[in-house]
């Protein structure tokens, strides 16, 4: 684990220090306090039990291991206390996302197969990943520490935005570490001997029904499509049934694990099939400009003309280029009842509105534009300030995602 191989001195040092100047930020424009170091530097359980219980999910049962190196007071051989000494902490330890994922445990929505699986793995290589039945029990995993990162889908090429995991990043307290972008490879799976003609029904996650909708239009599919959790749950689903009317949409990997035949391969309805997922942890990490950074904030406006072209323009002043903006009902406050003496009641529906922003929070710009945009709203909360994902790819490399 990235975290857990920091040397205990300086994370007593950290510790020690009190909050960074980019936690101040944070709590000043969220209004929050930020009570905990970098979770880089802090990842491991206060209790065994959380460990051992991702263990048991994992089908993991190796201990955990703690990095705590113990002092034998009375030894007083220079050799031997050289051993003892733990690295101090540098520069490069403080890279944004861990270079390896070594024993990271990330939780994610559904089962073996399924692509938030395969996000984890792209963001932290060699990670131990731990599949959560709903987003909320991964959003759990991490705030009780059976989990160091959550994976989260956020939105497809094809698909459009996935609306309720933009509502769960508000409910819940997380930040957003990271970002990943999947090149998402569809396959129409069904048990061994089933054809095509079999079929009644097709199932998948409601994303990647939405992503192969024309395609299996065009295979003569005019069948019913069911929406389950997960796409690799709906392969397990049909092979633990043994349902021969039924074929799943799901990653080839996913085919392997469950015994399932591929029917047709490559069936989303555009090759350059992209899904964007985003990393969470329970700290932020510390903004940084040496590298492309990207920020995602929440803002509910107050009443007044032009707030969200004023908020737009703060970031446009100071050639800041927005990635996307999303609206999202204000759950506390879903309409506001307008009166007007003359014409009567208007109902205006009100928004809370999701913007990522290509600057880091460590760049004065994105301060001074986020310091104008609190001027013209009622909340704001900075969801995250994270590397972006600049891998480059091609629709060709896309079955690596399956
Ligand atoms: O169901 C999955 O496998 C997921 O990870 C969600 C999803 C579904 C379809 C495309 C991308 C992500």
């Amino acid at each position: 684990m990235f975290g857990a191989t920091q040397p205990a001195p300086a994370t007593a040092r950290m510790a020690r220090s009190g909050r960074s100047e980019w936690q101040s930020t944070c709590a000043i424009l969220t209004s929050k306090v930020v009570s905990q170091e970098q979770s880089e530097s802090l990842p491991i359980p206060p209790v065994s039990s959380g460990v051992d219980h991702v263990s048991a999910v994992n089908g993991n049962h190796s201990a955990a291991r703690m990095n705590l190196v113990p002092i034998e007071k009375s030894d007083s051989n220079p050799l031997v206390l050289q051993q003892h000494r733990q690295k101090p902490l540098s520069m490069s330890d403080l890279s944004p996302a861990p270079k390896h994922g070594s024993n990271l445990r990330v939780a994610y929505q559904g089962v073996p197969g399924a692509y938030s699986e395969a996000a984890a793995g792209k963001a932290y290589p060699n990670c131990q990943t731990v599949p959560c039945d709903q987003f909320e029990v991964a959003f759990q995993a991490v705030e009780l520490w059976i989990s160091d990162r959550a994976v989260l889908p956020v939105e497809n090429s094809l698909g459009g935005s996935i609306h309720r995991n933009y509502d769960l990043l508000l409910r819940h307290r997380l930040h957003i570490v990271g970002e990943v972008q999947l090149p998402v490879h569809h396959c129409l799976l069904a048990l061994p001997g089933v054809r095509k003609e079999f079929l009644t029904r097709v199932i998948s996650h409601p994303q990647g029904l939405a992503q192969c909708e024309r395609t299996l239009t065009k295979l003569g599919l005019n069948v019913a499509r069911e929406a389950v959790d997960d796409t690799a749950g709906a392969a397990e689903f049909i092979a633990a049934n043994n349902l021969r009317d039924t074929a799943a949409i799901a990653s080839a990997r996913a085919a392997e694990i469950y015994g399932l035949e591929i029917l047709e391969d490559g069936i989303q309805d555009d090759a350059s099939n992209v899904t964007r997922f985003v990393m969470l942890a329970r700290e932020p990490i510390i903004p940084r400009t040496d590298r492309p950074f990207k920020t995602s904030i929440v803002f509910a406006h107050d009443k007044g003309t032009s707030v969200l072209y004023k908020v737009l323009s703060a970031f446009a002043f100071r050639d800041i280029s927005l990635t996307k903006i999303e609206s999202r009902p204000n759950h506390n406050r879903p309409i506001r009842l307008v009166d007007d003496a003359n014409v009567g009641t208007a109902k205006h529906f009100e928004y809370m509105f999701y913007v990522d922003f290509e600057a880091s929070m460590a760049e004065t710009r994105a301060q001074n534009a986020l310091a104008e945009v609190q001027e013209f709203t009622s909340f704001l909360r900075v969801l995250g300030s994270y590397p972006m994902d600049m891998t480059p790819w091609s629709p060709s490399s896309s079955s690596s995602s399956s």
